[in-house]
């Protein structure tokens, strides 16, 4: 993730300066005609609404009218109240900021994630940046989930077992509850804690640290009453990039990020399930 990438506002400005810059002269090559304000043909709608034959059959004839002399017209008292529109606004407005938002939140999130796949790696003998290398801004990812509650039953699942193909997640979420992950063969639930994130153990670390770290089965379960927001950000390597085991014997056959995203979805398509990393033992 670039500098540049972040602070451009909007995202494409510097094509956009390239493209006005190339059509400029295609511009000032035509004669700079001057553009004369109009004032489209205002149409009130109260007419359509109210029950005088005459008002509606001229407010009719306006709409014709302006149809077929302009193509335009604008207009008032339509029935979509104004306190919609600005609302509507304002959401739009949240929406063109958000590219921006979800970067700085990206680039805050891998910063925390290779300084904890660093961390992990030193404590098994090897150099801190031995993912920085291989860890891709392109193959991480974030993933927005939102969980609807559900009134019928509590036993409803949001997000099926699994485990991550990555190398760790960083969870966002917020505290209505509901994440359950296998301990000791058993389902427990985590309880949400305002000021902490979650982070857990993908697959790829569980190959690379040759089952030292455990990339573990969890599952959402929906909230009767209310919904949920979780957030999570991925730590890939570039689909090309090895994993082999950081010590020998090795307990897995080496792959790809490539190879095994390939494999997930090739089990979930013939199965409905993934099968993951038991694949490549050896
Ligand atoms: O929403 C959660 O708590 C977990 C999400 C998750 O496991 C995932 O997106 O892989
Ligand atoms: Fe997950």
């Amino acid at each position: 993730m670039t500098n540049k990438r972040l602070t451009s506002d909007p995202p494409l400005q510097d094509q956009l300066r390239a493209l006005v810059h190339n059509s400029l002269g295609e511009v000032h090559a035509r004669k700079c005609d001057y553009v004369r304000e109009c004032e489209l043909p205002l149409i009130d709608l109260g007419g359509l609404m109210s029950g005088e034959q005459r008002k509606k059959a001229k407010c009719v004839a306006d709409i014709a009218k302006a149809s077929s002399e302009w193509g335009f017209f604008q207009v008032v008292n339509h029935g979509i109240s104004r306190e919609l529109l600005e609302e509507m606004r304002r959401e739009q407005m949240k929406v063109f900021q958000m590219p921006v938002v979800m970067e700085n939140f990206a680039a805050a999130m891998a910063k925390l994630a290779r300084l904890l796949a660093g961390v992990l790696a030193e404590n098994l003998g090897h150099p801190q940046s031995a993912f920085d290398k291989i860890c891709s801004d392109n193959t991480c990812f974030l993933r927005l989930n939102r969980y609807p509650k559900c009134e019928i039953s509590p036993e409803m699942i949001g997000l099926i077992p699994h485990t991550d193909s990555d190398f760790l997640t960083i969870l966002y979420q917020d505290q209505v509850g509901g994440l359950q992950l296998m301990k000791d063969s058993k389902w427990v639930a985590v309880k949400p804690h305002r000021e902490a994130l979650i982070v857990n153990i993908g697959d790829l670390f569980q190959a690379w640290s040759n089952n030292k770290y455990k990339s573990v089965e969890h599952k959402v379960m929906a909230n009767t009453k209310m919904e949920r927001y979780s957030i999570a950000y991925f730590l890939c390597p570039s689909y090309d990039s090895m994993i082999g085991s950081c010590k020998e014997p090795s307990l897995y056959k080496k792959f790809t990020f490539g190879e095994f995203r390939k494999q997930v979805q090739e089990d979930v398509k013939r199965t409905g399930q993934k099968v993951g990393l038991t694949r490549f033992l050896l």
